[in-house]
């Protein structure tokens, strides 16, 4: 067992018993690419219906661990990913998990909004078709406006649903993107710096939506803003050159870190 197996574990547990049941639980996760190591033995539980951030310097792996979880990784040339990485107690490496229907139930929200080159209800709409979520035409009207009312987008666009999705502004965008994510009922929902192309406006809002969609879903947040780690997240997670240092509650990291790493980070003295 890696060195800081133990360690983690120990902060896992000290997590309690009223806590939100697992949702992902990674062992020695590590990943390469083109044999050189980028994730050492990355062990880490996370909890259901709560946000976790990812924070750490720029090329510590939070990023290459994020697409460990949907098999993003897979479609890089020359990665390769050891470990054992569950999902609801599912290896997710698994050679019978289709990694299609694997991203369907882990939603990713990337840095730059990404709506489809389609209407406003297509964006939403197009997930429900395509894994056939939707018995008729009034129940695809349902989900899309459900969807749209949980990422806060509703009122918004209720009488534009054919206008491009292109047409709206970029915090609406991303919105629209996390209204696609939340309309085939994902388990988990993964955002890579999903405000860094935002204004303070447009990001103060995305915040406030994932302050709410935290009650229903598991949130991972990769961001380099600690202020905004600090303000969404219940449980902070600390990467470093390819390994996970720190990982707990995000006040414990923020007021009381444990490692002088994670110390000189958060106090900008690296990264
Ligand atoms: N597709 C790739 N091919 C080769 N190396 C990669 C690839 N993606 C990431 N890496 C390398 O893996 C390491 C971790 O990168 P990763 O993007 O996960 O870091 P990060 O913490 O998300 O960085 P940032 O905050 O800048 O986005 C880096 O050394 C990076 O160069």
């Amino acid at each position: 067992m890696p060195d800081n197996q133990s360690h983690i574990l120990d902060q896992n547990a000290g997590f309690g018993a009223t806590e939100p049941p697992i949702k992902v639980a990674a062992r020695d996760v590590c990943v390469a690419y083109d044999g050189k190591q980028a994730l050492n033995h990355v062990s880490i539980d996370i909890p259901d219906r709560s946000v976790t951030a990812f924070i750490g310097p720029s090329g510590c792996g939070k990023s290459t661990f994020l697409r460990c979880l949907n098999r993003m990784n897979d479609t890089i040339e020359g990665a390769r990913v050891t470990g054992s990485l569950k999902i609801d107690g599912a290896e997710v490496n698994d050679k019978s998990i289709d990694p299609v229907v694997l991203r369907a139930s882990v939603g990713m929200v990337f840095q730059k909004p990404n709506p489809f080159p389609k209407s406003i209800y297509d964006n939403v709409a197009y997930g429900p078709r395509i894994h056939g979520l939707a018995l008729s035409r009034d129940d695809l009207d349902g989900i899309v406006e459900s969807s749209l009312k949980k990422a806060g987008l509703w009122e918004e666009v209720a009488d534009r649903l054919n206008d491009p999705g292109t047409s709206l502004s970029g915090g609406q965008q991303q919105r629209l993107v996390i209204a696609r994510a939340i309309a085939i009922n994902p388990e988990v929902i993964l955002m890579d710096e999903p405000c860094s192309a935002l204004d303070p406006i447009a990001t103060a809002k995305i915040e406030e939506l994932i302050d709410e969609l935290r009650e229903n879903y598991c949130i991972i947040i990769v961001t380099h803003s600690m202020q905004q780690a600090a303000r969404v997240s219940q449980r902070t997670a600390f990467f470093h050159m390819g390994t996970l240092v720190e990982f707990g509650r995000t006040e414990d990291i923020f007021t009381n870190p444990r490692d002088p790493r994670t110390q000189d980070y958060i106090t900008g003295r690296f990264g």
